[in-house]
Formats: C-alpha cells, structure tokens, sequence
C-alpha cells in the first residue's frame, strides 16, 4: 500500500451467486482525499465498502485500509480494523434506549479507555458537530439531522483516518443535507479522508469533490462536480 493512500484496491473481484458485481477493479483513495462513490441502484457502491470494512471478502485481489491487508485480517482483528474506520450509514444506527451522549461514549468504552479520557473525547466530538446542548436527549427526541451528527461524533470518537458514509444524507430533507455536508466537508479540510456513497447529484454539483462511478463492474472518475 503506497504510503499516502489510505485505501487501495488492487485487481479487485467480488461476485454473488456466480455473478461478478465488480470485476478486476483497481482504485486508490489518498491521505485526507475526499472522494464520492456514485452509481445505479445494485451497481455493488455498498458491496465496495463492505469489501473495506471486511463485511465481505472478494473471490480475487487484495483491498488495503488504514494501513491493514484488509483481505488477510485474521477474523479475531477484525473489530480492531473497523475502529480505524468511522462508519456513517443513512439509517442512523443508535441505540435508542441511550442518550445522545452515551452514544457517543460507547464507542470508546468498547475499546477500553479510562472513563475521564471517554468524557473529555465524547464532549469533544459532541461539540465539533455542534450538538453539546443535545447531549442527554433521547435520539427519539432529535431530528433526522440531529441524529445523522451523532452518528457522525460517534465515527470520529476514535480518531480514524477514513470516513467510509453510506448515503449520509439519504433520509434528510435539504437543508439538513446541505448541512451534514457542510460538517463533512469541515472534517475532511481537518485531514479525514472521506469515501461518501450518494445518490444525490445536487450535493454532488454543489460540493464537488473527486467523483467515481461503479459502472460496468469498474470505476470510472468523473470531472468534480459534472454529474
Ligand atoms: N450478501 C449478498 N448476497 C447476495 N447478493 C448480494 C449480497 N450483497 C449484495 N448483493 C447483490 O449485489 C448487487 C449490488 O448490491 P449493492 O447493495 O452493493 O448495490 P448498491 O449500488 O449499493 O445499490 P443501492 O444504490 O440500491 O444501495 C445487488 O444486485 C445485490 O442484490
């Protein structure tokens, strides 16, 4: 893995059922890039992260991330991989029996750290996403934004160098959008790379960024902004 990427795909190959989704793909994302992963419905823009995260493994080549071989990981290493990754998905994912700033803190209590040390971090995160208000609220009692940014505080409790979002704006009306993106487009200018899947082309033009399409089992990059 070269040393300023942070994620590599090298002659990649996943398929289900006998049926290639992606085929010998190759990519590369760098230290601090931002990158968005657009495609048509089923084109395999969630499998490609899955293969990052090790949710999947593919039938051929190798997939590098945040400086692990992702694609050699021993089972057991697994969870220490996606500790290195924060992971945002559009359907929120919180636990909803816990305040918001219990959220955030689990995060960090599954990995051990002193509880002052979980505080301090948690508050932390909870303020660069401008929820520290908000943090003994129920997530039932936020709005769709309010809780997409604390699946955002969550995924950089532990301070990783990627971001992998999956539709982070999927449920959102558009000003909640427009400021989601604004928080991750902050995060990114502070050095986290981020490899955002979207279905949205009005964020895309209105904050262009690198773009790949998942086209014909292949990435093809596209002007910044021209979708
Ligand atoms: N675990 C699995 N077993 C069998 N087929 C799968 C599995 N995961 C994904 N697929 C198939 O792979 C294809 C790609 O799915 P994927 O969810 O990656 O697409 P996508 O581009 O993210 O779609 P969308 O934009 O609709 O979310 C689909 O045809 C899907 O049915």
């Amino acid at each position: 893995m070269p040393e300023e990427s942070v994620i590599e795909f090298s002659n990649v190959t996943l398929g289900f059922n006998g049926k290639d989704i992606i085929k010998d793909l190759d990519f590369s994302l760098g230290n601090g890039e931002f990158c968005y992963l657009i495609g048509a419905t089923g084109s395999g823009k969630s499998s490609l992260l899955r293969l990052i995260y090790r949710d999947h493994m593919p039938d051929y080549g190798d997939v590098f991330a945040a400086g692990e071989h992702v694609t050699r990981l021993k089972e057991k290493d697994i969870p220490f991989l996606r500790r290195k990754l924060g992971i945002v998905f559009q359907d929120f994912q919180l636990l909803p029996d816990r305040n918001v700033y219990d959220n955030v803190a689990f995060a960090l209590e599954v990995t051990g750290h002193k509880r002052s040390f979980i505080k301090q971090r948690a508050l932390e995160c909870l303020a660069m996403v401008g929820l520290s208000h908000k943090h003994s609220n129920m997530p039932g009692d936020l709005s769709g934004g309010e809780q997409q940014r604390v699946v955002i505080a969550r995924a950089l409790a532990n301070e990783p160098r990627i971001m992998l979002a999956d539709e982070p704006t999927g449920n959102l009306d558009p000003e909640a959008s427009q400021s989601i993106m604004e928080l991750l487009m902050q995060i990114n200018n502070r050095g986290m790379a981020i490899l955002m899947v979207t279905h949205n082309y009005d964020i895309v033009r209105q904050f262009p960024a690198r773009t790949v399409k998942l086209e014909h089992k292949n990435l093809t990059e596209l002007p910044p902004g021209k979708v």
